[in-house]
């Protein structure tokens, strides 16, 4: 046993020499630093991520859509996060796409090619940054847990819908805006909010009408799972929520995590094959024991390592 633990140690060292010899060891043990996201850690493996364009109500530009890939990217990589907790500083949560840069920036540089062959290039470049963006919540291996208050609108929403957990507070409002500024929604919305809420009519009636779909209404549909009074109530709720989670094993929650998103695209059959063959190396692992003899033992308090 005392062997085997050596051994252990010494062969993860190898590893953690091999794969974290540049600058990915640095990011494993320090914060992500951002210009337009602000990553913090406020419990052990609980990082919190907060959209932080206060001035332009979280609007989402070029830069913000590159940065939250790469911070989500990021805390997938990182042994020091299980969960991460996203939220916008402010008065809101998110306006959406911002307009001014999409309009300033991103049009004109399509403006400027003429042949369309070239301009559909450098459109599905720039769209398949933004769906990037909001996908990179559901491809991190953690549950990312997000907590809405004031406005979540076009951008905001895509981004939310990526989210493993949604709260929000009472005076929060969702708008599937993207019909009113003259474009059909092609970063996630139209594909996963039907989904997450279940109903393929009211999700239909909220992407045609771009109707303010209020806090009440997102709670009783499944759009989010709880409603606060204010916004630090929720706060002090999610970081709760994702301190419990952060205490599991890695290992199970990971594995639960891919488990849930590739079920939701597949068939039972496919689903129960996918957990099988995860589970034929998962149930490998140390974490078992570890959280099966603390069960039996009553033991709320168990160690995991890190993942
Ligand atoms: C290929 C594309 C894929 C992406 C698709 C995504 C699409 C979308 O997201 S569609 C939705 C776009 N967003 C909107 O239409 C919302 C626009 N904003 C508003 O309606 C209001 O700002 C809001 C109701 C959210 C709040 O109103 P309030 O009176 O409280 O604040 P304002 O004075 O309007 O705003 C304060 C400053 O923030 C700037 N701002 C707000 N939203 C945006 C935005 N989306 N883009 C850029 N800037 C935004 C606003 O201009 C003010 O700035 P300043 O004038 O410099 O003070």
């Amino acid at each position: 046993m005392v062997f085997r633990l050596g051994y252990r140690k010494f062969s993860l060292k190898i590893v953690q020499n091999v794969l974290y010899s540049s600058n990915i060891s640095k990011m494993s043990t320090n914060i992500p630093q951002f210009e337009h996201l602000s990553v913090s850690v406020p419990k052990e493996f609980v990082y919190h991520v907060e959209l932080n364009r206060t001035d332009k109500l979280n609007a989402m530009n070029n830069a913000m859509f590159k940065e939250i890939t790469r911070c989500f990217e990021t805390l997938s990589d990182s042994e020091d996060c299980r969960v991460v907790v996203l939220s916008g500083s402010g008065k809101i949560f998110c306006a959406g796409i911002d307009l001014k840069d999409f309009a300033q920036n991103s049009l004109p540089a399509v403006a400027l090619i003429e042949d369309p062959a070239r301009k559909a290039k450098l459109l599905y470049q720039l769209c398949t940054l933004y769906q990037k963006s909001m996908s990179s919540l559901e491809h991190c291996k953690k549950p990312v847990i997000a907590a809405i208050h004031g406005a979540c609108i076009g951008g905001g929403v895509d981004l939310v819908t990526a989210a493993d957990v949604r709260h929000c507070t009472k005076d929060a409002y969702f708008v599937v805006k993207e019909a009113d500024v003259g474009l059909a929604a092609d970063i996630g919305s139209l594909q996963r909010l039907p989904k997450v809420i279940g109903s393929d009519s009211l999700a239909r009636e909220l992407c045609y009408t771009c109707r303010k779909f209020p806090a009440d209404e997102a709670l009783t549909s499944g759009l989010v799972s709880k409603v606060y009074n204010d916004k630090d109530t929720m706060f002090e709720s999610v970081i709760n929520i994702a301190e419990d989670i952060a205490k599991k094993s890695p290992v199970a929650i990971q594995t639960t995590k891919a488990s849930l998103v590739f079920s939701r695209d597949h068939t039972v059959e496919e689903g129960l094959e996918h957990i099988a063959l995860l589970n034929q190396l998962m149930l490998q692992s140390e974490d078992l024991a570890t959280a099966a003899t603390g069960q039996l033992m009553k033991d709320s308090n168990i160690q995991f390592s890190k993942l």
